[in-house]
């Protein structure tokens, strides 16, 4: 039973002074196709870099960040979701597409985008990278990034999991897009997406994120599968488009599993 937190949700927002009607959604673009930005809680009580490992879990393929959020802020923001509506996705994809089976909501948002990546521990860890024991110069880091960081991707997803729902095995892709830094007076960046920034607000029985490396070469046999567990407040890097391992999100047993995700955008 999730606590309650100081963030009301969509549904228990009233109308407020002139007898508007308050959401979590700020309504006003409602053009077809653009859903509403949520009204995100503040981003309060960040851990800084300094207390952050960006941990390698399978060398330049996969890191994790543990305690990214705090759990007091993966509850409240768990409790601010629920009330956004969640589509549960088709058991019948289109050709190509993964079988994907959960709730999830989609928004355009580069000001949150922002806010995840600048007002968190991220950027710096993402700008100071310091794996196993060594601080990589800035030609290891356009290696490892694909290029030179600009932020996250403002196409912002929140995935909802209960018993029953997964994500079945797929490759990430690489998306072009342009980058609208936060500061007006910088123009639009062309960028893609290099990594997937999975963020867990929830632990759960079953629902790992399973990744499936292939074989060196062909004598070696099939590699065991590197499996990362939900937990709370924790974030996940894995490298996407080309170089993408297969991976899956595992079916969730018991429990509720939540995720935010975006991706790392480098300049094109
Ligand atoms: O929810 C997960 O563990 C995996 C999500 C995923 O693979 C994706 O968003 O592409
Ligand atoms: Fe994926």
């Amino acid at each position: 039973m999730p606590s309650r937190s100081k963030h009301p949700k969509a549904s228990e927002l009233k109308r407020t002074g002139k007898g508007t009607q308050a959401s979590a959604l700020d309504h006003k673009p409602s053009t077809k196709n653009v859903v509403a930005k949520p009204i995100w809680p503040p981003l309060l009580h960040l851990p800084s870099a300094a207390d952050l490992t960006l941990r390698p879990i399978l060398t330049d393929q996969i890191l994790t960040i543990s305690g990214f959020w705090t759990s007091g802020l993966s509850k409240s923001y768990i409790s601010f979701l629920s009330g956004l509506p969640l589509l549960t996705t088709p058991g019948n994809p289109r050709k190509g597409d993964a079988v994907r089976v959960n709730d999830r909501f989609q928004v355009d948002d580069a000001e949150f985008a922002e806010k995840m990546w600048s007002s968190s521990a991220l950027k710096e860890l993402v700008e100071h990278v310091f794996v196993d024991g060594k601080v990589l110069d800035e030609g290891e880091k356009l290696e490892l990034w694909g290029g030179e960081v600009l932020g996250l991707n403002s196409n912002i997803r929140i995935y909802r999991y209960v018993p029953g729902q997964f994500f079945d095995q797929h490759y990430d892709e690489s998306n072009s897009l342009v980058f609208r830094p936060s500061n007006p007076e910088i123009s639009p960046i062309p960028a893609r997406t290099t990594w997937t920034l999975l963020l867990y607000l929830s632990s759960c029985q079953g629902g790992e994120t399973a990744f499936y490396p292939e074989a060196e070469n062909r004598r070696e046999g099939t590699p065991e599968p590197v499996v990362v567990e939900t937990e709370v407040g924790m974030a996940l890097l894995h490298r996407h488009g080309r170089d993408c391992l297969l991976h899956e999100g595992r079916e969730v047993k018991e429990g509720v599993k939540w995720v935010i995700r975006s991706d790392l955008c480098v300049r094109r």
